[in-house]
């Protein structure tokens, strides 16, 4: 293990206004803009947020670096361009709906050197970052570090959903550990690049192009629960002077769905001090404190919603990113898994380890599916036939982490997407031994306890 890695220190809590310095007095005091800052460095602020926006909503932070961001060549478009990445989906041309249940098992992870960015490939999603409206479901498999390389997003906010192997990600604001289990988000704009410490590693990536995550009201659950403010870790200032020679260091930049790079001679992790509430984070899934039924019936997936993206129509998400985690189910007289269901909402859900609830024996980690509006889906066959036999007893959920992606918006999904051979022909086959169980005879149950 690579020991300058070990034990990170972090800043807790969620869209704190963070003060943090790599070395004593790098940050000017009194005020963001001196006009000479101490040790020589350059100020730098990155709005996350327009100047103008309400106050609570309002996100930037200001950096003091070694040298500015805009130290760089000319930005060009990445050559060989990366074909399996799509941003724009407001015309029909590039990716396609459809109403069919879709299930994909694990992508597997390419022989050849594949970094985080040349392993992104895009699965689904609606609107555009023209509009600043949408979203996209990525999924990347990697095998190799991003050496000399950083990558921004213009487009949109990174959530990654590692399913095996932990990223250590640079960021201008300092480093994060992130493991199987832990998401982190990466802000519009913000520059990172990620190291594989394992080889090897898979996951999800939902990009939103409106707006950022935010911590779901909880109504009258009260002041605590859910996703706890304070397990939101933030790094800590963090720099490195290495210098890359002449145009020695790439800055790959996603903008309007493609990518451009640019050569420069010095690492973008150069961040001496900042401060602000524009950041990245990253959050423990096993730290979610679910809520659920004590008595009867199957709470609505929102309940375990750990961050979303809200719309401008009240309670309706552009996304909403939702765990189902280990937890008792207590509920009398009731169906605990799943219910039988069409969404107005379109589902996407990825399995990170463990089984899912709905389908026991049928849903793999490193798998996907997607269930789009109105799409009828819900348990499988096998799980709808052993809970209607079983006397249901308080029972706990083993460890196990499945996640969704929730939107008010329609995906379309892409081309290679739908010709994977990942993708499973015979998904529908999990419902279609669904028999009647209709019994005229059968005296309606009545409700017991
Ligand atoms: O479809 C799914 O498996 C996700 C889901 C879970 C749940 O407990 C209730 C509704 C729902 O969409
Ligand atoms: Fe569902």
């Amino acid at each position: 293990m690579k020991k300058e890695f070990e034990e990170l220190e972090y800043q807790n809590g969620f869209g704190n206004h963070c003060v943090t310095e790599a070395l004593k007095g790098a940050l000017p005091v009194k005020q963001n803009s001196p006009l000479k800052c101490p040790y020589g460095l350059y100020a730098e602020q990155i709005s996350g947020t327009a100047f103008t926006v309400p106050r609570k909503l309002n996100q930037r932070s200001w950096l003091y670096r070694i040298k500015p961001s805009v130290t760089h060549e000319p930005f060009h478009p990445r050559d060989p361009a990366h074909k399996r990445l799509v941003s724009d989906f407001t015309g029909s041309g590039v990716a396609s709906v459809t109403p069919t249940q879709l299930r994909w098992k694990p992508p597997p992870i390419p022989e050849a050197r594949t970094n985080f960015i040349d392993g992104l490939f895009t699965v689904c999603g609606a609107g555009s970052p023209f509009l600043r409206h949408g979203f996209a479901v990525h999924m990347y498999i990697a095998n190799a570090s991003m050496e000399g390389h950083a990558f921004a997003n213009a487009d949109g906010d990174f959530l990654i959903v590692p399913q095996q192997g932990r990223l250590w990600i640079k960021t201008e604001m300092g480093r994060l550990q992130v493991k199987p289990g832990e998401i982190v988000v990466l802000q519009l704009g913000i520059r990172f690049a990620v190291e594989l410490p394992d080889g090897p590693s898979r996951g999800y990536v939902l990009e939103v192009f409106d707006g950022h995550f935010q911590l779901p009201d909880l109504g009258p659950i009260g002041a605590n629960g859910l996703a706890n403010p304070r397990d939101f870790l933030t790094p800590t200032a963090w720099f490195e002077e290495t210098s890359w020679g002449h145009s020695g260091f790439t800055i790959i930049h996603k903008f309007g769905g493609g990518l451009f790079e640019a050569k420069q001679d010095f690492s973008p992790f150069n961040v001496v001090a900042w401060h602000g509430n524009y950041a990245p984070y990253k959050y423990d899934l096993r730290k979610f404190c679910p809520y659920n039924t004590v008595l009867f019936d199957h709470a609505d997936p929102s309940i375990n919603t750990v961050l979303t993206v809200p719309s401008e129509r009240p309670g309706v998400a552009v996304v909403d990113f939702v765990v189902f985690p280990p937890r008792w189910l207590v509920a009398e007289h009731t169906f605990r898994p799943p219910y039988f269901h069409r969404n107005c909402m379109s589902e996407y859900m990825g399995l990170i380890y463990g089984m899912y609830e709905g389908k026991a024996d049928t849903f793999v980690p490193g798998g996907a599916s997607l269930h789009n509006c109105m799409t009828p889906h819900g348990v499988d066959t096998a799980t709808y036939e052993r809970t209607i036999s079983e006397e249901p007893k308080p029972s706990k959920i083993p460890d196990a982490l499945a996640f969704m992606f929730e939107s008010s918006l329609i995906p379309r999904v892409t081309p290679w997407a739908l010709s994977s051979p990942q993708l499973d022909p015979d998904y529908y086959k999990c419902w279609i031994g669904l028999r009647s169980h209709f019994d005229r005879q059968q005296i309606p149950c009545e409700e017991k306890d």
